[in-house]
């Protein structure tokens, strides 16, 4: 993560105001707006056909924008062709050359902006050793394995200190355990130099591994952009609760008490009382969806309702070692999933009986409308 001194020196890196692609009726990309900070990893995740792809060729300047501005460190893009970009790139198949050795490879981008040879190789070196392959200057790349061919790339893609480094799907050509230590070494490396990073993802958990910040994107649009921490606890929408973590979403009805405001469904009621903020963007009478996340629940027995309680039946018990893990099937049919570390009271409680669930009003999100 940044740390505060990083945070203090670092500038805007890239700014996208109101940024929209239009492909004849498809809005591939709609007014989508953002601010880039130097030193910063932010991950664009999102579902097929979201906009990601589009917003990283954009930033590239592969496509321009039908409408709005971008600015990389202060200087509008409109009209500025890639290579007068100053932008690193790594894509999914790493796109290294075949016929150049581990250190020309890296040394290619120094080339093309006219760095000599000697200056060129020391750089090369340089970043080979912050990427851990010193000792493989010499092969060329059908002699290394999936992830250092991908360090390789990376180091190609940071040697010229660029502004900006996109990572494609940088993780998608690599089995599940590479993937897991690539996505920590890939991180560590980019801070260890400093560099800007915007990464495109469709895995969740690369998102919350690597990033500073994830920006959410559904149907062309920024859904919402923040720390992992935040989107996980506040998210602005049902899609973003759903998309982060493990969520439970109950729909039911907004109610106006002497105490403050209740959502209530069959079988479930959350209350919030009268002095939080969160009451005054909801109306009695309208839907709200509930947010409940699976650890933030409790298991009490049947029959002790408080304000924020809920009732249904056991369909499952899971034992997974550290934590037992409850479907509880609720008077709708719906099912909240939780988990529970409190072992003991949870294993005398048996699938077909009926449960209570508890949670606190500060553990909850409501998505009003
Ligand atoms: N060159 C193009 N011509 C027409 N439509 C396009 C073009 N490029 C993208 N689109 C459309 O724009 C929308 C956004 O596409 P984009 O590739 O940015 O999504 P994505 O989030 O990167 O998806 P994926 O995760 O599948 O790569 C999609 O509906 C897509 O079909």
């Amino acid at each position: 993560m940044m740390n505060a001194a990083h945070q203090n020196i670092a500038g805007t890196a890239m700014k996208l105001e109101g940024v929209s692609k239009l492909y004849c009726a498809v809005k591939a990309l709609d007014n989508v707006s953002f601010e880039l900070r130097k030193g910063e990893f932010l991950t664009m995740l999102g579902p097929s056909g979201s906009g990601k792809t589009t917003s990283l060729r954009a930033i590239a300047g592969f496509i321009q924008p039908t409408s709005g501005r971008l600015s990389i460190d202060g200087r509008d893009m409109t009209g500025v062709p890639p290579q007068k970009r100053n932008i690193g790139m790594m894509f999914q198949d790493y796109a290294l050359f075949p016929h150049m050795t581990v250190l020309e490879n890296i040394g290619y981008p120094l080339e093309t902006r006219g760095i000599k040879r000697a200056e060129r190789e020391k750089r090369s070196l340089e970043m080979l050793e912050i990427v851990g392959l010193a000792h493989c200057a010499k092969r060329y790349p059908k002699e290394m394995s999936g992830g250092q061919q991908q360090r390789v790339a990376l180091a190609r893609a940071l040697v010229f200190k660029p502004d900006i480094v996109l990572l494609d799907e940088p993780m998608a050509a690599l089995d599940k355990k590479l993937r897991g230590q690539m996505q920590i070494e890939i991180m560590h490396i980019t801070r260890q130099v400093g560099a800007t990073v915007v990464s495109v993802t469709h895995d969740q958990e690369e998102a919350l591994v690597m990033s500073d910040r994830i920006a959410i994107f559904k149907d062309g649009r920024l859904e919402q952009i923040g720390t992992p921490h935040e989107l996980y606890l506040q998210p602005r929408s049902e899609f973003v609760a759903d998309f982060i973590g493990e969520a439970n979403l109950l729909r039911g009805a907004v109610r106006a008490t002497d105490n403050g405001v209740t959502v209530e469904g069959e079988g479930w009621k959350a209350s919030l009382p009268k002095c939080d903020p969160r009451c005054a963007a909801l109306k009695s009478g309208q839907g709200a969806c509930v947010v409940l996340r699976p650890e933030r629940i409790h298991a009490v027995p049947a029959g002790t309702a408080t304000d924020n309680a809920g009732e249904g039946v056991i369909e499952d018990k899971i034992y997974l070692g550290v934590e037992y893990r409850l479907v509880v099937r609720m008077g709708d049919g719906g099912k909240v999933n939780l988990r529970s570390r409190d072992v003991a009271s949870i294993a005398a409680m048996q699938a077909g009986e009926r449960v209570g669930l508890s949670w606190s009003a500060e553990d909850i999100v409501v998505i009003g409308g």
